[in-house]
């Protein structure tokens, strides 16, 4: 790795990522993000705002014996001292020396006209806030970085005096300037010439913090360093105000795949997948499934003519090897199928059947005839699997369905309740059962159940735990076909299957057999229909 010294790769998700609409963390969501951001292995985690959110004032305090970092160092974040007094006498800045953290992290304004209007005082005393400020905390044994807030605005609309700002930070003892792009409405071009300006002119040492707002967060924190800046802020996953930061994964794959340049430790960036969907979790936000590296789409393949070129060789269709970044690659079997997406997928489940050109051509005209009637297998590997089986070696047996019922009675005053009849064949045996719920699909599992249990205890393990309707053709409306998703799980691990009909329940039960065939299929047990 580089010398974390000479590039720094600077984490605002617990400050400027929780500043995210809709996004609230408790402290122990903080320093369990924390200890994530550590195992990526960023040189600096900005925890927070002490003095002005007291959440954050107590994660520093408890960050002082829980978390136990390897890689980063802890910054606080503030702002300068206010007009009129001393950066010793304000109680803001103190709360900053009391948050006990190697660094601190000041917004600075290095805008005339927010100087002027937001922040009501005059550019000569805007200065004096940074240079007291900053002299304050260096004084007190801190590591100082300034952002420089909407310096890029700031440095169209007044050049010198965004520069006099940069030259007084740094003059005081700050080791990094920052610029930020606070309304994010910067494109690349404007960002590579503006770095180039400002370091030829100062010789400051420069990072660079970007939102999103044009959509280029990312390729602007790259424009940045590819222009000199050797510092880069941003959040795991783009989390941010508005449209959010610079997602700080997808920044540091690109400066070391793209750049060639090594920001993180040793075998970091491998654990990139895992870290980023763990802090989705922690941060109660869906993945998302198109975010670059780490997404479950990111390296997801769809349509056949893909499919068929990465049969020879996956580098053709992908612009790096998934495992780079802890993520694998999947193929997506569809009506855009052709025979290498099913050829390819059937490995990824286990199956070679590189060798039957007929099955597979079998296989891919069903999937292709199945998706045209609404049936969908890219979300379904469980229902691709027993079709690919049914067509290679017939399909799995478990029971035999002679016929089902379902009534649904609403009775004064109560919940409606429905009751199931479940007619099948299994162990040799033909077996009538009644299941009871709170609605068909629930009345017919517990049917089920109670019809195969006794024979395949292992069905007991099979849980529910999603279920998906969609209406096809929604013009029709009542009369519209229906397309139902469920997850089962065996507490290990889930899958999905899928089932169609013009009745709900119909849709319902075929999906639900699927997924109790391949459940006990998983449980390795013997078909004996
Ligand atoms: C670009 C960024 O994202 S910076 C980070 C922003 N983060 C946050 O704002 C989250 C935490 N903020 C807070 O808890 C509060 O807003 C506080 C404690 C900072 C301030 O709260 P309050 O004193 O109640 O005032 P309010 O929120 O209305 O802000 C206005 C005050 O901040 C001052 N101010 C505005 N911008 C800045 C700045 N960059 N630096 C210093 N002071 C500033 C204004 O001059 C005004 O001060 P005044 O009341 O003395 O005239
Ligand atoms: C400092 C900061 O968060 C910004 O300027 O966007």
């Amino acid at each position: 790795m580089t010398d974390p010294e000479q590039f720094h790769v600077y984490d605002t998700t617990l400050r400027d990522g929780a500043q995210q609409e809709g996004l609230s963390l408790s402290v122990q969501d903080k320093l369990a993000i924390a200890s994530h951001l550590d195992e990526l292995g960023v040189g600096f985690i900005e925890g927070g705002w002490p003095g002005a959110v007291p959440k954050d004032t107590e994660f520093f305090r408890r960050a002082r014996t829980e978390l136990n970092l390897k890689n980063a160092q802890l910054a606080a974040f503030g702002a300068t001292r206010k007009a009129g007094t001393t950066a010793a006498d304000d109680p803001q800045v103190r709360a900053l020396l009391d948050a006990e953290t190697p660094v601190v992290t000041l917004v600075a304004k290095s805008h005339v006209g927010h100087v002027e209007r937001a922040l009501r005082t005059t550019l000569d005393e805007n200065l004096a806030m940074i240079a007291d400020t900053v002299g304050f905390l260096v004084g007190n044994g801190r590591r100082v970085f300034v952002d420089a807030e909407h310096f890029f605005d700031g440095y169209r609309t007044n050049p010198a005096y965004a520069l006099q700002v940069v030259r007084t930070a740094t003059e005081a003892g700050a080791d990094v300037v920052v610029l930020c792009d606070t309304n994010g409405g910067m494109l690349p071009d404007d960002v590579t010439a503006t770095v180039r300006d400002v370091l030829a002119q100062t010789g400051a040492r420069l990072g660079m913090h970007a939102h999103n707002d044009t959509g280029c967060a990312v390729a602007n924190s790259v424009a940045a360093v590819d222009a000199g800046a050797t510092h880069v802020q941003g959040t795991v996953n783009g989390t941010g105000e508005r449209t959010g930061n610079a997602d700080l994964i997808t920044m540091v794959a690109n400066l070391e795949l793209k750049r060639g340049m090594t920001v993180l430790p040793d075998g970091a960036l491998q654990e990139a997948t895992r870290i980023a969907h763990a802090v989705s979790e922690l941060t109660n936000i869906v993945p998302y499934s198109r975010q670059p590296y780490v997404g479950a789409s990111a390296f997801a393949h769809k349509a056949g003519l893909h499919a068929s070129a990465i049969k020879v060789d996956p580098d053709l269709y992908q612009h790096t090897d998934p495992a780079h970044v802890g993520n694998d690659m999947r193929l997506l079997v569809s009506d855009m199928a052709g025979r290498a997406s099913v050829e390819l997928k059937s490995r990824e489940l286990g199956y070679d059947v590189s060798g039957d050109r007929e099955l597979v051509t079998r296989v891919t005209q069903r999937v292709k005839d199945l998706e045209a009637a609404g049936y969908t297998f890219e979300a379904a590997d469980a229902s691709f699997e027993l079709l690919l089986r049914e067509e290679a070696e017939g399909r799995p047996s478990y029971f035999d369905v002679e016929s089902w019922r379902v009534i649904t009675e609403s009775r004064p005053g109560g919940d409606a309740v429905s009751e199931a009849t479940v007619k099948l064949r299994a162990g040799g045996e033909r077996v009538v059962v009644t299941g009871e719920g709170n609605g068909p699909v629930n009345a017919l599992d517990h049917a089920l159940r109670t019809a195969i249990g006794a024979l395949y205890p292992e069905i007991d393990k099979l849980e529910l735990i999603d279920f998906r309707v969609r209406i096809l053709d929604a013009a029709h409306g009542t009369d519209a076909v229906t397309r139902v998703l469920v997850e089962m799980t065996d507490g290990k691990t889930s899958w999905e299957t899928v089932g169609v009909g013009a009745n709900i329940i119909e849709a319902s039960w075929e999906a639900l057999v699927d997924a109790v065939t391949y459940g006990l299929l998983r449980q390795g047990g013997a078909s004996i229909s």
